[in-house]
């Protein structure tokens, strides 16, 4: 049976004025999947992921989510839905703990049940290695756990697509492969969505690759599609 689609696009565009950032994108995300996003530097994957959650609106096209019209909604409506997403600029709330962080994500959904806020607020941090962490201010933590933590604050929607552009920047090796093993959790119940500038991430997690370039759709296929299309591409992607 084919893969119900989660999230789709129609002839997608987003002008700054002259500038076609985004250009007539038709994208299906099957449910389930771990898609990769990439291009080159000003490709417009952070102005397309941008419209997918509202950040931005669209200029023109159409985005459907779980067969809803979401075009026109508010981020709020379509975190509701159950999008969450984390930005190259971490939106956490620097004064607040870690665990304060994550328990106003949690908060959204769960009400006043204490302990079952707890209970989730601990478990999405310990998911990401940081509940040795919970009491600390989050400001201070190093730039890759902060991403880290905005991951937790996601979880703790329990989404149906988390979106994360260039999750892996400021991580370690060896947190990089801390998050590898954490998406692959994480996909069992939750289509995920990544920008991501690393290669071998990328080959290690997608099912599927879309690749932007110009505001266009390039190219879309398997990692091993993409990798035998790379060496095409090489020019613009990098090698
Ligand atoms: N708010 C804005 N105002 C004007 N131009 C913008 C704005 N946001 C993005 N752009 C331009 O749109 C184009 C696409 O940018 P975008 O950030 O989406 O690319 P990207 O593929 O995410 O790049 P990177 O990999 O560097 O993050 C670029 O030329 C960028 O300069």
């Amino acid at each position: 049976m084919a893969a119900v689609t989660l999230l789709s696009t129609r002839d997608l565009c987003r002008h700054f004025g002259g500038l076609r950032a985004v250009r007539d994108v038709d994208f299906d995300l099957p449910q389930g999947e771990i898609r990769a996003l990439i291009g080159p530097n000003g490709a417009g994957k952070t102005t397309f992921v941008s419209m997918l959650c509202g950040r931005i609106p669209a200029s023109s096209g159409t985005i459907t989510f779980q067969g809803q019209d979401v075009t026109h909604l508010p981020a709020h409506k379509r975190i509701s839905l159950g999008m969450a997403y984390t930005f190259q600029i971490t939106s956490i709330f620097g004064n607040l703990t870690v665990y304060e962080n994550v328990a106003l994500a949690v908060q959204h959904r769960l009400g006043r049940d204490h302990a079952a806020l707890k209970r989730e607020t601990l478990g999405a941090l310990a998911r990401v290695g940081l509940k040795a962490r919970a009491e600390q201010v989050a400001g201070d933590l190093a730039y890759g756990h902060q991403r880290l933590l905005e991951i937790a604050m996601g979880l703790g929607q329990e989404p149906k697509l988390l979106i994360l552009d260039e999750p892996t920047q400021g991580l370690s090796d060896g947190e990089i492969e801390e998050f590898i093993a954490l998406i692959r959790e994480v996909s069992a119940n939750t289509t995920v969505l990544l920008i991501e500038h690393n290669i071998p991430v990328v080959m290690a997690l997608a099912d599927t690759i879309t690749v932007l370039n110009f505001g266009r759709i390039i190219a879309e296929g398997t990692p091993a599609e993409i990798r035998a299309n790379m060496h095409v591409q090489e020019a613009y992607l990098g090698g």
